[in-house]
């Protein structure tokens, strides 16, 4: 089989920099050696060159090659509300989320969407993604239908629930393990498709619909599942109340069955010790999606103690509590919300950004081995970076300050004030202001 030689300035870590500090590989004149698919080799394009002098070139340099960023948490049927901002989660689900997944019940609406959806997604470099789909059977069956034509490494299921939501989005869990059992039959591991077992939330799950997801993980050992966990206040007091004999909102998935290596739970803004001290111990990632946080107001993510725990955390969109699709403008987000932060934050460097929207991804999809970096046996998805053409395009010559260095750097001695107030309200004291070295005036 003929490999290509492409050319490009690349950047991927295919370790963790929480871990290791030089995690980032960077190859400025970069080659990835690419054979049916597959990274043969990645290193300086000379090297390459040298080792390969028979491969054709594809010249991709003027712009950044990265693997394919991986979207751990993005809803298909809210691609149509995304910016319906200023509600709280509970009041943004009923007023503006939920009557646009109703609409999916139509299979023209919900094909129209599944579009509009993967365009979004490929538009913004996401070449994985792990998906809540419809409440619908037949929008997540064409849903996978169109994400096979347009190539997306779709880890996406049917989102069931039994209550608080509205009528044509309840189902029974004996329908919700009939229909989940068929989709994974038809999809799981064909082509790039994977199967995720989906309840919404407990708030709208029973004790018995997450009982008929766990039957599914039983049955099929490989299938993913996902759902949401302390996203907002009210949203963990509601599940409080519903299921008064769980310890905190992980126990409601854990009683059943569902916590373990193959889950992914977005948001865990407001965990408990405990709650990640399980996650760790099972190996259960969390996806954090700032730009939802942030439009929702659901609150800060303490990423610090997750890290602290030994969670594994990535990162999602959560289109359309988020807004929009790019895991760019997520990085981003991350960033400043650790900043504002201040000591309980963590500090992301443009290495931890890239990490946790490529190679952390694919680690909680479980799917490493095949996708998030430039390693030699990786699938070659991967998003090349490139300015419209006319762009002035200057790499930043900034260098960054030593992690510790003390920043500012100490002030030179203020000058001895030559006038100082004499403390009275606006020194109406008469005086005016006091001399040169007097102490301040006892008026
Ligand atoms: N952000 C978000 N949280 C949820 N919790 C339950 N459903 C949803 C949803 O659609 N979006
Ligand atoms: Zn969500």
């Amino acid at each position: 089989m003929t490999s290509v030689l492409y050319r490009a300035t690349l950047l991927h870590t295919p370790e963790s920099p929480f871990t290791h500090p030089d995690a980032l590989r960077a190859h400025e004149d970069g080659g990835l050696l690419v054979s049916g698919g597959v990274i043969q080799a990645s290193g300086d394009f000379a090297a390459l060159r040298a080792a390969h002098p028979a491969a054709p070139v594809t010249d991709l340099r003027g712009g950044l090659l990265l693997p394919g960023f991986i979207d751990t948490h993005v809803h298909l049927p809210q691609v149509r509300v995304i910016g319906g901002l200023g509600l709280p989660l509970l009041a943004w689900l009923e007023g503006c989320a939920l009557p646009e997944e109703a609409r999916l019940a139509d299979d023209t609406y919900a094909r129209a969407v599944a579009r509009d959806f993967l365009d979004g997604l490929l538009g913004a470099g996401t070449t994985t993604a792990l998906v809540f789909g419809s409440h619908f059977a037949s929008a997540v069956d064409l849903f996978f239908e169109e994400a096979a034509q347009v190539g997306l490494r779709a880890v996406a299921g049917q989102v069931v629930s039994d209550r608080l939501l509205r009528d044509e989005l309840h189902t029974t869990p004996e329908r919700a393990y009939a229909e989940g059992r068929a989709l994974i039959e038809r999809w799981h591991g064909v082509g790039r498709a994977l199967y995720t077992v989906t309840p919404r939330f407990s708030l709208s799950a029973s004790e018995g619909i997450l009982d008929a997801c766990a039957a599914l993980m039983t049955e099929f050992p490989d299938v993913r599942f996902t759902s949401h966990i302390n996203e907002n206040v009210r949203e963990v007091e509601v599940v409080r109340g519903l299921f008064p004999g769980a310890r905190d909102y992980l126990d409601t998935y854990e009683r059943a069955g569902l916590v373990n290596a193959r889950g992914v739970l977005a948001h865990n803004i407001h965990p408990s010790d405990r709650e990640l001290g399980v996650l760790a111990e099972r190996g259960c990632a969390v996806s954090h999606c700032p730009c939802s946080n942030s439009a929702l107001g659901s609150g800060f993510f303490p990423l610090r103690r997750h890290l602290q725990a030994g969670v594994p955390v990535a990162l999602g969109s959560d289109v359309g509590g988020g807004t929009g699709f790019s895991l760019l403008k997520e990085g981003l987000q991350a960033h400043f919300m650790q900043n504002l932060m201040g000591e309980a934050g963590a500090p992301l460097t443009p290495a931890h950004l890239l990490y946790l929207a490529t190679r952390a991804g694919a680690q909680a999809l479980g799917l490493e081995a095949q996708v998030g970096s430039f390693l030699p046996g990786q699938q070659f998805d991967a998003v090349h970076l490139s300015p419209l053409p006319g762009t002035p395009w200057t790499p930043c010559s900034a260098t960054r300050p030593a992690r510790n260095a003390p920043w500012p750097p100490p002030l030179p001695p203020a000058p001895r004030p030559i006038l100082r107030a004499c403390g009275s309200a606006a020194g109406r004291c008469g005086r005016g202001l006091n001399g040169p070295g007097r102490p301040p005036s006892r008026c």
